[in-house]
């Protein structure tokens, strides 16, 4: 997820069920054609390997076609099986090193650290491609143990170049403190898949929001 902006951009998260995948597919399209996403993180819970591996190839190309990354969240196994762009992985996902041994040199690996700059150092170190500070915000998606102050961002943009996500509870009218306090990154799930008007206003409300 190399920056090719000065600015912060759009990483969207998937809904953690897909019942209807077709159906989905065809609004992941609409958002990813609405204006600049990033990166699409496919996280689905509690589903067999076979339901990830295809929704992984279902949605993957599409993702492509709209030039955005596609990480896969959890599992290193996974994201090397479907050929993803890499992974996201929590603190109880497995390290660094071994997704890195998977994966290769030319995939993300993104770590999450909560409110922890040690954990961010910890994971920059181990080699990862990014670090994901949250949950700056209530979240409608899971329940989050840590709520980190905004200077966090504005403390690891100051001490390295390695970026840095947002996530938590963001909205197109929550992110642009987030983004002016230096993330690289705002990730969004319910804001956008939940949108009153439907995900591609949602992807043009934030792009308008972190212009
Ligand atoms: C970009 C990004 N940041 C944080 C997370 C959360 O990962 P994790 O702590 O492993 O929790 P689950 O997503 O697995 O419930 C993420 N997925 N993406
Ligand atoms: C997957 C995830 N991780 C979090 C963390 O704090 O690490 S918060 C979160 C949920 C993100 O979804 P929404 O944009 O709907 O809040
Ligand atoms: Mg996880």
């Amino acid at each position: 997820m190399s920056e090719t902006t000065e600015g912060c951009l759009l990483y969207l998260i998937t809904p953690d069920r897909i019942d209807d995948l077709d159906d989905f597919a065809i609004k992941l399209d609409e958002a990813l054609s609405a204006g600049e996403v990033a990166c699409v993180q496919l996280r689905l819970k509690g589903v067999d390997d076979d339901t990830i591996i295809k929704a992984a190839e279902k949605l993957m190309p599409i993702a492509h076609s709209h030039d955005a990354v596609f990480l896969i969240n959890d599992r290193a196994d996974l994201a090397a099986k479907v050929d993803a762009d890499g992974v996201h992985l929590g603190q109880e996902d497995g390290d660094v090193p071994s997704a890195r041994t998977l994966l290769g040199h030319g995939k993300d690996i993104g770590v999450t650290c909560h409110d922890s700059m040690h954990l961010a150092y910890k994971a920059g170190d181990e080699g990862a491609n990014y670090v994901a500070f949250g949950a700056f915000f209530p979240s409608d998606t899971k329940d989050t143990e840590y709520r980190p102050e905004t200077d966090i961002l504005s403390v690891w943009d100051e001490v390295t170049e390695l970026p840095c996500v947002a996530i938590g509870g963001i909205t197109p009218e929550n992110c642009r403190e987030l983004a002016d306090a230096g993330a690289h990154f705002v990730a969004a799930c319910s804001s956008v898949w939940n949108h009153p008007e439907g995900p591609a206003a949602a992807v043009r409300a934030f792009n308008e929001a972190l212009a």
